[in-house]
């Protein structure tokens, strides 16, 4: 499993100085938004200056879910709403927003979670449009409900001056509020992202059967986003509100406000930190001169505006303005590169059995259908401590089924999986979450690298799984990547290794999970000879660790020189079991499987 890629020897002092740079950069970003205003001291620039902010706040806290997590919300101005009609309401009774920015968020949060929970099923545009249909109901409980909302009419607030009741003459306060406000949600996507939530949201984006084969409760790391996301958007939602002096149904829980809150990601990069930041400093001062210059003329011109920009972003910037600062930074680091060692996995060795341990992993009688399909018929197995157990059969023989049932992946029609806890109690899991929390880690025959991290993040997501903490993790990664001969690529992008490197990347995923028990899903398979030796050599390795492991192979010559025990499924059936040897002289595996040729070869 040998590959080559350029990373420089230096790569991680690079990154450090590309980091301050962008830093500083980002610094004389945020000091010009608010600078710039108070400088040129004219009422419309205050305007464009807290629009920006207000926008780029907004959009921020939309690409926690919309960027982070992948799922696309246009429906993000249901929180919006609510933040901006509890703030108006309180104030009415004599509450201050401040207090009432903190029950809309609260509400908001409560109402994000209650109504993503069923949507998160629906996946692409389906839940877009799930989105979509749920703002529309808001808007009409809004018109509804008069008594509490005004309706069509819409609510004033009444004009109480001070920063108590976030109303003022002058416009220096309100740009104080949101840029404090849109800094506020910047460092907290930037704590997201940089901490073990973010690199599990961006798992799951990509993965997600890899991310909860590496332990990530993906339902849950969901709904914790878009809480976040709500409660800072109806946050904003409140100042927004404060800051127009009136709100009604139409633009409160308004698509086209959800659109533009999503087009500013889109534009400025989803997924990134700071993009939705550069998407509405972009933007908003266009749309708002050309309103300014144009008045009544303008109205919908801003959608012009966006649809312009996004063409040309997606035909010459696809990865959208945080593409191009990223782009800059790779020609910097590849311009002072040179090409890195390729990484050398430990040598070839003599292979000596050691004695199997206790039991760890108890399968009893599983059987699944697929429709008329008998899949796994009545299997049974145990698998024992320091074991290596080869599981070996034709084509569609159910060996991959199998493997899904005892990692919590389906469930069996009938039957049990057992596993032993480090403490010597027996557990029956039945989530993939379960499994990986008692040790069992499992790798997938078609590699499922996240492609939009590095090879380190791809690893640290298995590490986080006993490492909570972002520093013990890139630890605990960097010293499981040195182990699997992946060092060198640390820096590299997931997607840039060859699938030999792809499959070690796979095995190093749930290796840094620190397993008890490895289910490994062909990980031979479609690489050359003296990887696989290398390979082999590496798995005698981490079995030397105590690390039991289940084997899915049809390359022989590993089976033979790994396995302790081999099981041959055929049909869904063991029609085979015991050592290597004998099971490869069995006719029946002969006639089933390996073909008269195996046996005279
Ligand atoms: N979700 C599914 N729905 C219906 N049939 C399925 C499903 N998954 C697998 N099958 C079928 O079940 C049988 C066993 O598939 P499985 O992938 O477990 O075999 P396998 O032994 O792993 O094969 P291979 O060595 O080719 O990976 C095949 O006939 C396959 O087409």
């Amino acid at each position: 499993m040998s590959d080559s890629t350029n990373i420089s020897p230096d790569t991680a002092s690079r990154t450090a100085g590309h980091t301050r740079l962008a830093g500083l950069a980002l610094l004389a970003l945020l000091a010009a938004i608010f600078i710039t205003p108070v400088v040129v001291d004219d009422q419309f620039v205050y305007h464009i200056f807290i629009t920006i902010c207000i926008f780029a706040g907004l959009s921020t806290a939309w690409n926690i879910v919309g960027g982070f997590a992948g799922q696309l919300s246009l429906g993000h101005a249901i929180f919006y709403g609510i933040g901006a009609y509890v703030g108006v309401m309180l104030t009415n009774m004599g509450i201050s927003p401040w207090l009432g920015m903190f029950a809309g968020a609260g509400i908001a949060a409560a109402v994000a979670v209650v109504i993503s929970y069923p949507c998160f099923r629906l996946h692409g545009p389906f839940f877009a449009l799930s989105t979509i249909a749920l703002l529309e109901v808001f808007r009409v409980l809004a018109l509804h409900f008069r008594d509490f909302t005004g309706g069509a009419t819409g609510m004033m607030i009444p004009l109480n001056i001070g920063w108590e009741w976030m109303v003022f003459r002058e416009r220096l306060p309100a740009l104080i509020i949101a840029f404090g406000m849109m800094c506020f949600i910047l460092a907290v996507a930037w704590w997201i992202r940089s901490h073990r939530l973010g690199f599990q949201l961006v798992a799951t984006r990509e993965r997600e059967s890899a991310a909860r084969g590496a332990g990530v409760s993906t339902v849950k790391v969901r709904l914790i986003a878009v809480a976040i996301s709500a409660a800072l958007t109806a946050m904003m939602g409140t100042f927004h509100g404060m800051y127009l002096t009136f709100i009604e149904p139409e633009s409160a829980f308004s698509l086209a406000f959800s659109i533009q809150i999503a087009m500013f990601a889109l534009i400025g990069g989803i997924g990134t930190v700071f993009g939705p930041l550069l998407g509405a400093v972009l933007l908003v001062p266009i749309t708002e001169f050309a309103r300014g210059a144009l008045g009544a003329e303008a109205i919908g011109l801003h959608g012009f505006v966006y649809g312009v920009v996004l063409v040309l972003v997606v035909i010459f910037i696809p990865n959208g303005l945080m593409g191009l600062v990223g782009r800059f930074f790779v020609a910097r680091r590849d311009a002072g590169g040179q090409a890195a060692a390729v990484a050398e996995p430990a040598q070839a060795r003599a292979f000596t059995p050691p004695e199997p341990g206790e039991e760890i992993v108890r399968v009893r009688n599983l059987n699944k259908h697929f429709g008329g399909l008998h899949v796994t018929n009545d299997v049974s197995f145990t698998l024992r401590e320091g074991e290596i157990l080869g599981l070996i059969g034709p084509n569609g023989a159910g060996k991959t089924t199998l493997f899904n049932m005892i990692s919590g992946f389906m469930d069996a029609d009938s039957g049990t999986v057992e596993v032993r806890g480090p403490d010597g109690t027996w557990h029956s899991p039945t989530n993939p979450a379960d499994f990986a929390t008692l040790g069992v880690g499992r790798t997938f025959q078609i590699v499922q690298p996240f492609a939009a991290m590095t090879v380190e993040e791809n690893i640290m997501v298995g590490a986080f799984h006993r490492y909570p903490h972002v520093n013990d993790a890139r630890a605990a990664a960097r010293r499981t990547a040195e182990k699997m001969g992946l060092a060198p690529f640390l820096d590299a992008e997931a997607s840039s290794l060859t699938i030999g490197g792809l499959k070690r990347l796979e095995v190093a995923r749930v290796m840094a999970m620190e397993p008890r028990v490895l289910l490994l899903d062909e990980v031979m398979a479609g690489i050359n000879q003296a990887d696989v030796r290398r390979a082999i050599d590496l798995m005698l390795s981490i079995r030397d660790t105590g690390v039991s492991i289940i084997a899915i192979e049809h390359v022989m010559q590993a089976v033979m020189s790994l396995s302790d025990h081999v099981i041959v499924l055929s049909s869904g059936k063991v029609i085979a079991e015991g050592k290597p040897q004998a099971v490869v002289e069995d006719p029946q595996v002969i006639e089933a499987y390996l073909g008269k040729e195996f046996t005279h070869a």
